[in-house]
């Protein structure tokens, strides 16, 4: 079958030896076995490109909406100070087929392509990706909890805003790229004119490891700290994919590689695969819950705790 992964979109990068050594590392890195046969659909639900963010359409101003007030609040400070409080994970205890559940209300506001609630979400990319790799049961579960941090929504973790807990992420603490979404908006960032965080490094060193960078907070850190803090046996590979699904500008545009050290670049592999399902599954079509959910219970039972603490 063949494969159409989409080409990294380069214009707008901070550094452009970076983005070429980038691309050329992604054509070197041949490795069939990662080749799932996931034929990518040429558009989305509304008959538009993926992640067209300038389509005129249903869901154009209030996914600029959001991106506007994400990039206005979004700051260092905040990030910093989210991770403290939410990584106290003293909010509730449930488990993880609960808080599938609790996603069932919410539309991710963020998203141009889809506006089904997420749990349908979580199931169609689960789904196509157990299809591809039927042996790799732990990446269908990561597919099943990579966007379980959206729980951050629901009032039982005060009700946090959109702009807080959706959409791609990116860095704190240095320069905003240019591929990221909407970046215009970053003008009223109080960091955007801090000078400390103005420059491509801003407040980090070269090859610093994505372990040591402040990304803007959302539903994708605070997964990450739910997963680290309840001991779960999924691999380092489902810690990386749920930490950095959203970060488009790294995995998608090639930008900010100079942070990520070679660890990271070994994982960067499972997020372009990772990354197929996440977006190219959202449709209109639904699966149904009650039928899939034995062998997704049979999965969270052998990688997870009973309850965890969130
Ligand atoms: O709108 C989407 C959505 O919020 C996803 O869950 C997130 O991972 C993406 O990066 C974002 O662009
Ligand atoms: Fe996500
Ligand atoms: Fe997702």
């Amino acid at each position: 079958m063949t494969v159409i992964v989409p080409e990294p979109v380069l214009e707008g990068s901070n550094n452009s030896q970076d983005v070429e050594n980038y691309v050329k590392e992604q054509e070197n890195d041949g490795d069939l076995s990662l080749d799932g046969g996931f034929v990518v659909p040429d558009s989305n639900a509304f008959g538009h490109s993926f992640r067209d963010y300038e389509k005129e359409g249903e869901r154009k101003a209030t996914v600029e909406d959001f991106y506007r007030t994400n990039h206005i609040n979004q700051t260092y400070e905040l990030a910093k100070r989210k991770k403290e409080e939410y990584g106290k994970l003293d909010k509730t205890v449930m488990s993880i087929w609960e808080c599938i559940e609790l996603l069932n209300e919410y539309v991710d506001e963020s998203d141009p392509d889809l506006d089904e609630p997420q749990i349908q979400h979580l199931l169609q990319s689960a789904e196509a990706i157990r299809r591809d790799y039927p042996d790799e049961d732990w990446l269908h579960l990561t597919a099943l909890i990579h966007d379980l941090g959206k729980v951050l929504l629901h009032p039982s973790f005060g009700e946090q805003p959109q702009w807080c807990v959706v959409g791609d992420t990116f860095p704190l603490g240095c320069a905003f790229d240019e591929s990221i979404v909407h970046h215009q908006y970053f003008k009223n960032n109080p960091d955007y004119n801090n000078p400390l965080f103005r420059t491509r490094l801003g407040i980090y060193k070269e090859n610093c490891g994505l372990d040591n960078v402040t990304m803007s907070w959302g539903h994708d850190e605070y997964m990450y700290l739910v997963m680290k803090g309840n001991g779960t046996s999924l691999p380092p590979a489902a810690f990386f994919i749920v930490r950095f699904h959203s970060f488009y500008p790294l995995h998608r545009a090639g930008a900010y590689t100079y942070l990520m050290n070679d660890e990271d670049k070994d994982m960067l592999k499972w997020l372009h695969v990772f990354n197929k399902y996440d977006l190219y599954t959202k449709s209109k079509v639904r699966v149904d819950v009650e039928e899939v959910k034995p062998y997704y219970m049979s999965l969270i039972k052998k990688y997870f705790p009973e309850k965890l603490r969130w």
